[in-house]
């Protein structure tokens, strides 16, 4: 039962990007971050990351991103700390993308956009029982944003790269396992910056708590490249998209604050 955002994504049209945005909604996603209006906020703790590899389960293709899933039934791989009263639990993570290295993240820092941005996903499991639960509260879930900047290969990225002309097409699906979501973090988590946002996909609940890292993974022009060779699309349709450019237009700020775990 791994967390599939089947929910947030099943019913919705196409075009999620642009017009679907919540009616009224005051904490959107995404933001472009600019760091000097960002607050230092000495009481933010540094996170606990504590990911357990048996607990990935698969990667699938859900027309929007690839999600690799993670058995969310137990407590074994969890984030606290930072701004997180309580504990949450892994349950899935994916990319936002471009069709080139300009742009293709969804967060910016003082407008500057990357090629890719990496979301790794948990909901509070101290408040809630279920993912699809957690989703519609406002302290529902948590999602760690890593930027991805082209230069040296990701060696532990491969075993996913390797993986992904298994589910070129949408709803395809691969068993996928042993895989630690921590090795696609940077060195340093510790500096990074807190926001109150939303999901960047439907159903865009303003239930996420971002935590936006400052340090950026490095990835090969050639991996990224395998990203951009997936699919929209399902393998009966007529015409097949290219899986590019999956990232959402950024939202008003709406007088929200961004605070910093550094000064
Ligand atoms: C749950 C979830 C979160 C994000 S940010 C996304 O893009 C899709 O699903
Ligand atoms: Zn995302």
């Amino acid at each position: 039962s791994a967390c599939s955002s089947k929910l947030a994504l099943s019913q919705v049209h196409p075009m999620w990007q642009g017009p679907l945005a919540i009616p009224g909604g005051d904490r959107q996603s995404p933001i472009d971050i600019a760091e000097r209006r960002s607050v230092f906020d000495p009481q933010l703790r540094p996170l606990k990351v504590q990911y357990d590899p048996r607990t990935c389960q698969q990667i699938w293709n859900n027309g929007y991103s690839f999600l690799v899933e993670y058995d969310d039934t137990t407590d074994k791989s969890t984030l606290k700390g930072g701004p997180l009263e309580d504990q949450f639990r892994l349950c899935q993570f994916h990319f936002h993308w471009g069709e080139n290295n300009a742009w293709g993240s969804e967060h910016s820092i003082d407008r500057r956009l990357y090629p890719a941005e990496l979301h790794i996903v948990h909901w509070n499991s101290d408040k809630y029982s279920l993912f699809e639960e957690a989703v519609m509260e406002d302290n529902g879930l948590a999602v760690i944003g890593v930027f991805l900047k082209i230069g040296k290969r990701h060696e532990g990225l491969q075993k996913l790269v390797d993986a992904l002309p298994a589910v070129r097409h949408k709803d395809s699906l691969v068993e996928f396992t042993k895989f630690d979501p921590a090795c696609l973090l940077p060195e340093n988590i510790d500096d990074y910056w807190t926001y109150a946002g939303s999901l960047t996909t439907p159903p865009l609940t303003e239930a996420v708590t971002w935590l936006v890292m400052k340090q950026h993974i490095e990835v090969s022009h050639d991996q990224l490249a395998v990203f951009r060779s997936l699919l929209f699309t399902s393998a009966e349709e007529q015409v097949q998209r290219s899986m590019v450019n999956n990232f959402r237009v950024q939202q008003a700020l709406k007088g929200r604050t961004v605070r910093s775990s550094f000064s």
